[in-house]
C-alpha cells in the first residue's frame, strides 16, 4: 500500500458515537471539510482526515491500515480482537475517551431468580457478541449454545428461539420493556481510541503523538471546574477544607488589601451550590465557577 503522509481516523457515521467523536476532535483543534459523499472528510489545518464508516468497520480498517486510528465503542474492539481480528497485527486501546457508556450484560427473564453463571448451562443465549460471550462462558466453565444475531437481541426470548441475551445495556430501558433483567455485567464498555499496538514512527506518528496529547489535554479538563473565590488569610484554613479534591489552590494577594487572598482551585468535577454555599460559610466571598476548555501542563 502506498505509505500516506495525512493521519487518517475512522469514526462512526451516523449512530450515537458520531457527534461526541466530531466534538471531541473539534476541541483537539481538528476541523474538517465533508466530502460530497459525507464518506471521507478533509481536514482543513492539521493533516488529519476522516473516513465515515459503520462502526463495525474500524477495526478491521485500522488493521488492514486503511486507516492509522478510530473511534470506537470497546464492546466492538474487544469482539473484534476475539474473533475477526485474529490474523492481523494487534490492536489497542489508546485512550478511553468518556462517552458511548454503556455495558455488555447478560440479561435473563424477569421471573428468573438468576444467582450466578451455572445457571445459564445448556441455555440458548442471543447476542451480537458471540466472541466475549464466549469467552466469559468458557472462563466460567459453562456450557451454552450462543445464538448469534446481528440486532433486536431482546426480542429472542419472548420469541422463543433463546432462554437468554447478552447485550448492551445503559438506562436498563430496552431490557424492562421486553421484560428482561441484568444478570451479570462482562464488559463495561466507552468509546476508545483504536489503533495498531505498534504506532507509526513516520510523520504519522509525530502527529498521533500531538493528537495523544492535545486528546489528554481535553479529557483530563473536561469535567473540571476553576474555582475562583476571595477570603481572609483567617478563614483560609477553613475554606481550603471545603473544596472539592484536585491539586492545591493557587493563593494571589488582593492588591490593597493585605488581609484578603484570592484563590484558584482546580476541582476534579462539578461544584454545586451546596458546597459553594458552605465555602461561603467558611469565609469565602466573590466566588466564580468557570469550566476549563483545555490544558497543557
Ligand atoms: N444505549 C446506549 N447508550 C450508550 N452507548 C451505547 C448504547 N448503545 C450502544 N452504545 C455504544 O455506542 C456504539 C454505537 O452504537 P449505535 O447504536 O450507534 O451502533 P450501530 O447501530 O451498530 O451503528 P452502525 O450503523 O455504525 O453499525 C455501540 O457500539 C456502543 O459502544
Ligand atoms: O439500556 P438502554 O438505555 O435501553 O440501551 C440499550 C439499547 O441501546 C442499544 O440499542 P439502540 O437503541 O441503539 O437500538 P439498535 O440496537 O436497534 O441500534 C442497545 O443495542 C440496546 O438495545
Ligand atoms: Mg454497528
Amino acid at each position: 500500500m502506498k505509505p500516506r503522509d495525512r493521519l487518517r481516523i475512522a469514526m462512526q457515521k451516523s449512530g450515537r458515537l458520531t457527534e461526541p467523536a466530531l466534538e471531541l476532535l473539534n476541541r483537539c483543534g481538528l476541523t474538517f471539510r465533508q466530502s460530497r459523499d459525507k464518506l471521507f472528510c478533509f481536514g482543513e489545518g492539521e493533516p488529519v482526515d476522516l473516513l465515515l464508516v459503520r462502526d463495525d468497520d474500524i477495526p478491521g480498517l485500522i488493521s488492514q491500515g486503511v486507516c492509522d486510528l478510530g473511534i470506537v465503542g470497546r464492546n466492538v474492539l474487544s469482539e473484534y480482537r476475539l474473533t475477526g481480528g485474529l490474523d492481523g497485527p494487534a490492536l489497542a486501546e489508546w485512550r478511553p475517551l468518556g462517552f458511548g457508556r454503556c455495558r455488555l450484560s447478560v440479561a435473563v427473564p424477569q421471573e428468573l431468580d438468576y444467582r450466578d453463571a451455572s445457571q445459564l448451562q445448556g441455555q440458548r443465549i442471543a447476542t451480537s457478541y458471540p466472541g466475549l460471550l464466549g469467552e466469559w462462558l468458557r472462563e466460567r466453565g459453562v456450557d451454552a449454545s450462543v445464538v448469534t444475531l446481528a440486532g433486536s437481541v431482546e426480542i429472542a426470548p419472548r420469541l422463543g428461539t433463546a432462554d437468554a441475551i447478552c447485550d448492551l445495556v445503559q438506562s436498563g430501558g430496552t431490557l424492562v420493556a421486553n421484560q428482561l433483567r441484568e444478570a451479570d455485567v462482562l464488559l463495561e464498555s466507552e468509546a476508545v481510541l483504536a489503533g495498531p499496538q505498534v504506532l507509526p514512527t513516520d510523520e504519522r506518528g509525530d502527529m498521533i503523538d500531538l493528537l495523544l496529547k492535545r486528546l489528554d489535554g481535553v479529557i483530563q479538563v473536561r469535567e473540571s471546574r476553576l474555582l475562583l473565590l476571595q477570603t481572609s488569610r483567617g478563614a483560609l484554613d477553613a475554606v481550603i477544607r471545603l473544596l472539592p479534591g484536585g491539586p492545591q489552590p493557587t493563593l494571589l494577594p488582593v492588591a490593597g488589601q493585605p488581609d484578603q487572598l484570592m484563590l484558584q482551585a482546580l476541582c476534579a468535577g462539578e461544584v454545586s451550590w451546596r458546597q459553594l454555599e458552605e465555602i461561603k460559610k467558611a469565609g469565602a466571598r466573590e466566588m466564580f465557577v468557570l469550566p476549563v476548555e483545555k490544558m497543557l501542563a
